[in-house]
């Protein structure tokens, strides 16, 4: 890193920088600090987030902005409320990034125009406004003030970023999510029902891979995006983060995992982790988390940097086609039960 020329514009402690290499190498989690977020407005954002799912009238309020199909009223097929999954055992509150105002909604148009042939049926997907709880209206101020404070840190994490991977042009990372189309999840997850609490017990106590058909809070998976801010309250242990396994694992379903990883992690051809991890509630009280998705802009191609032997030929991905296929093919499968 003493090589780098821009070195100097980076306002960190060298250890700091290092640090960051090894972490998004390996286990690709860590904690950050000194990001100048208050802690009074990430408790106010949990809180929130408590309120909605355990407040008396939560189920009413729930519904009134559940999640819709595109073309059913508010429908945008992604923003709003959506159940306890099939598969999860958590609920949903999803917020993303909007497309409003004439020059945002003129460019998405043109773009969507060059991309005619990606995608067809999806027209309309993503392009509604975030919903609101009309019983917290303390949600409206606090939530886009905590995205705000949050894409301001995630560039911070993407100049630092550039920087540890020692890219030739350093502000890369810093550009191509200038304008994240981010995602901002309020998750609930309700205390497991006692049948299952069982299950989950066996599963901790054997193989950590051996979930098959068990439902969980989240059930295995790595993040598709670019970097996760994740916020929880204080439920002891129950993010499980995968540590170990490497190439020689001979599991079949980490083998799928892994290549599912691989379409992740495209910027650095694998050298980066997106980290399998997992959520086992067993406690008794409802758990929320509020993970924060900072993406790059809809717009970027990402494909394998010459840093880390890309080449032209190599395959590429426009981050809304990758989204739009997450979105379709993940949020759409959940259950819903109204
Ligand atoms: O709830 C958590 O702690 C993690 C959630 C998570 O992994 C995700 O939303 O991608
Ligand atoms: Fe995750």
């Amino acid at each position: 890193m003493s090589n780098s020329p821009n070195r100097g514009q980076l306002n960190l402690p060298r250890t700091t920088v290092a640090a960051l290499r090894a972490a998004v190498r390996h286990p690709g989690f860590f904690y950050l600090t000194g990001h100048g977020v208050p802690h009074a407005l990430m408790q106010h954002v949990l809180s929130l987030g408590w309120q909605f799912y355990t407040a008396d009238d939560s189920l009413l309020q729930k519904r009134a902005i559940a999640r819709r199909p595109v073309g059913d009223r508010y429908g945008d097929g992604a923003r709003g409320w959506q159940d306890v999954g099939l598969d999860d055992w958590h609920e949903a509150l999803d917020f993303y990034a909007e497309i409003c105002g004439a020059e945002a909604v003129a460019a998405h148009r043109a773009f969507k125009a060059s991309r005619s042939d990606v995608w067809p049926g999806v027209d309309g997907l993503l392009e509604g406004r975030n919903l609101y709880p009309q019983h917290l209206p303390a949600m409206r101020d606090v939530y886009p003030d905590y995205v705000a404070r949050l894409c301001s840190v995630g560039e911070a994490v993407m100049r630092a970023l550039g920087f540890a991977l020692e890219l030739g042009d350093p502000e890369f990372f810093v550009g191509a999510t200038r304008d994240s189309f981010w995602c901002l999840r309020v998750l609930g997850y309700p205390p497991l029902p006692p049948a299952f609490r069982k299950k989950e017990d066996k599963i901790e106590t054997q193989d950590d891979d051996d979930e098959d058909e068990e439902m969980v809070g989240c059930g295995a998976h790595s993040d598709y995006g670019c970097l996760t801010m994740l916020l929880t309250d204080d439920t002891p242990g129950a993010l499980k983060v995968r540590v170990a396994g490497g190439d020689d694992d001979p599991n079949p379903e980490k083998e799928q995992e892994k290549q599912q990883q691989q379409e992740e992690q495209w910027w650095t051809g694998g050298w980066a982790t997106s980290t399998v991890h997992k959520v086992l509630h067993l406690g008794d009280g409802y758990r929320i988390s509020v993970p924060f998705f900072y993406e790059p802009a809809k717009h970027v191609v990402v494909r394998r940097l010459p840093e880390f032997g890309g080449t032209e030929a190599d395959p590429e991905v426009r981050y809304w086609d990758h989204l739009v296929s997450k979105i379709d093919g993940s949020f759409f499968r959940k259950r819903t039960t109204w």
